[in-house]
């Protein structure tokens, strides 16, 4: 039997995709097997922290169990059997953990609560994501999940609300509205201001009588305005807090809007919570190409070789939308592209691919590396950036708005709606490579992707074969983190025939095609993570700091000299000045479309 690394519910077990007949049964024995081994890593790290902060899940040791449990097991295996067998293999210390496990089941409850319940991402993302770990059995046996805004609203019309959103995975079907069902059940509400500590006393309450006594673990995500953080920080932090568990509180970007004010926030945070305690969110990490970086990089021979400012010419990250700002303009006016999109999701994943290789898998062991590469860097410039705002169009009859027509948009306002940018990372492997960011709403697609474009073959035979551009004729690697994830890379391919002649040709890993199972949305990674106390895709506050240093300079340069951005139609490819900025480094973008991009 073919056994491939695949999971059901990834952070517990793995097993392999071709025993879909495997008992769920064994599944579950597995499943345990290998949760009652993190459970005892991190009741070991456990020991030495205090109990309201985390206890870090050993990455490593649960790489090593999930690899334990992908051992060949054939079909057929009966439960009793496989349970003697793993039990056979357990050490003494495995042993106890699984009954300390089982015991922790029973004894533990995590509750969940949504501030901001009646709010767009919970509706859109959180309660969607809730479910689908619930659907996949991802959630602890005991667990409640409360919302909790200033609205008005009973129990019924909150599960009312929420089961509007919930979808089941298209490969998911099976008892899907019986899961539904099930799920709302576990749903609550609690209505109440965001800077009353006794309307969170009184969530306390609530959530006590769901506890029913047993060790009671509460994770808090701030789906709110960050205007008020802190307040509701504060008060869940005083008077709704777990006794006996632990509490977390997941924080929605934007984490200020520049140096300053991201330390403010931090230090305001740090008032209430430690940092163990913080789980700063960016969904792009939760994303499955993004979490796949490391994996291509790291676990295959022919890549990290040629990671490096040797073979690679500059690497560019691209995201697209095909929409404005659409009824999102108020926040948005406050922020612009550069800090919703750049300084945090773009920056994310350029830490992620430039960093060294860490010394483990530990959440700290990637922080570390990511922080180096971004304390690597030089602060933006003013020359390297090019801004733009999208105006109005009409095309097919049909008018769409520029972005001041929005309502909530002040007359006149030059917040950048497109934004590309160079950036580099001194240091010995990427000293001189090109960064090039480059964002935009209401653009021409929906994309997000990473291209890495290597250098020219020195003393390529083939030149002549291959013409005068030779920049057309090098490889790229392309990462499409969205929609439609693939990774392929360009190479130069004879064309089948008596002649010699060459073409550009893929080589395709394309999602769809490979793996028939759905991609989870990032929501549903980083939610599991924040209930596992697992940070690897959560942003450290030194991170932070450091991304902030590279983006505020010129964040205020760009608004004390009032920078006209540059206009370009709803719809379009955005500015031409981005194409003039890769040229300075010359570079071409490569989401120009050619033939073998897909
Ligand atoms: N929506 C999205 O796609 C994304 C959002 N985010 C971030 O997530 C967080 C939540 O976003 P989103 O759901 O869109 O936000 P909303 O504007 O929908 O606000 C969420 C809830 O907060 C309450 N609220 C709104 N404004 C105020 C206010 N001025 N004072 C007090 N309470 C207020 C409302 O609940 P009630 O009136 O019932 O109390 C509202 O339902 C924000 O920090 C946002 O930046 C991040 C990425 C994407
Ligand atoms: O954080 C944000 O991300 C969304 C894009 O997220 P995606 O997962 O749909 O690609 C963006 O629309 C929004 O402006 C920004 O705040």
């Amino acid at each position: 039997m073919a056994t491939l690394y695949s999971t059901q519910c990834p952070s517990f077990f793995a097993y392999s995709p071709s025993s879909s007949s495997f008992s769920s049964s064994n599944l579950a024995l597995l499943q345990r097997v290998n949760f009652s081994r993190r459970f005892l890593a991190s009741k070991a790290s456990l020991k030495s922290q205090p109990l309201s902060s985390q206890a870090p899940v050993n990455t490593q040791q649960h790489h090593g169990a999930v690899a334990a449990a992908v051992t060949p097991i054939e079909n057929g295996t009966s439960h009793k059997q496989l349970k003697a067998e793993l039990l056979s293999v357990m050490s003494p210390e495995e042993s106890q953990g699984e009954a300390d496990f089982e015991k922790d089941e029973n004894e533990s409850t995590v509750s969940i609560t949504v501030v901001g319940a009646s709010g767009d991402l919970a509706k859109k993302k959180i309660f969607p994501a809730l479910f689908a770990l619930y659907y996949e059995d991802c959630l602890p046996k005991h667990f409640t999940i409360y919302g909790y805004a200033r609205s008005k609203m009973t129990d019924a019309e909150l599960r009312n609300m929420v089961s509007k959103t919930l979808t089941c995975r298209i490969d998911k079907r099976e008892n899907c509205s019986e899961k539904m069902d099930q799920f709302l059940k576990r749903c609550f509400y609690h209505s109440g201001q965001y800077d009353s500590q006794e309307n969170f006393a009184g969530l306390d309450k609530k959530l006590k009588e769901h506890e029913g006594g047993r060790t009671s673990n509460r994770l808090f995500y701030l789906s709110i305005p960050p205007n008020i953080f802190i307040d509701a920080v504060k008060c869940a932090s005083l008077s709704a807090s777990s006794g006996n568990g632990w509490t977390r509180v997941i924080v929605e970007k934007p984490f200020g809007r520049d140096s300053e004010s991201s330390a403010a926030l931090t230090k305001s945070l740090k008032q209430y919570l430690t940092e163990d305690q913080i789980f700063r969110i960016d969904h792009y990490l939760g994303k499955e190409l993004v979490e796949n970086l490391s994996v291509l990089r790291f676990s295959n021979l022919i890549f990290e070789p040629l990671w490096s400012r040797q073979y690679i010419r500059n690497v560019q990250l691209i995201f697209s939308e095909d929409f404005g700002t659409e009824g999102r303009g108020g926040y948005f006016d406050h922020y612009g592209i550069i800090r919703d999109i750049m300084q945090n999701h773009l920056l994310q994943i350029l830490a992620l691919f430039a960093m060294e290789t860490p010394v483990s898998l530990d959440a700290e062991d990637i922080r570390n590396e990511k922080v180096k590469v971004l304390r690597s860097m030089r602060p933006l410039q003013l020359q390297n950036m090019v801004i733009g705002q999208y105006k109005s169009h009409t095309r097919g009859g049909v008018t769409y708005p520029a972005y001041v027509d929005d309502k909530t948009v002040p007359d006149g306002s030059l917040t950048p709606t497109f934004a590309a940018a160079a950036l580099f990372i001194d240091n010995a492997r990427w000293d001189g490579v090109p960064f090039l960011m480059k964002a935009g709403k209401a653009l021409h697609n929906k994309r997000a992707e990473i291209r890495v474009q290597f250098r020219h073959v020195p003393g390529n035979l083939y030149n002549r074969n291959i013409g005068t551009d030779l920049d057309r004729a090098t490889n790229e690697l392309v990462i499409r983190v969205q929609p439609d994830e693939a990774i392929y890379l360009k190479i130069n391919n004879k064309v089948p025939g008596l002649g010699m002649k060459l073409d550009r040709s893929n080589l395709n890993l394309h999602y769809a095609a490979r793996y028939s199972k759905e991609i989870p949305d990032a929501y549903e990674r980083l939610l599991l993570d924040a209930i596992e106390g697992e940070r690897r895709l959560f942003i450290r506050s030194d991170e932070l700091d450091a991304a902030w240093s590279l983006f505020t300079p010129v964040l205020k340069e760009l608004e004390e000299k009032r920078i006209i951005p540059e206009y370009y139609p709803y719809g379009s490819r955005g500015p031409v000045g981005a194409h003039y900025l890769a040229a300075k480094y010359n570079v071409r973008w490569g989401d120009l479309g050619t033939d073998i991009d897909q």
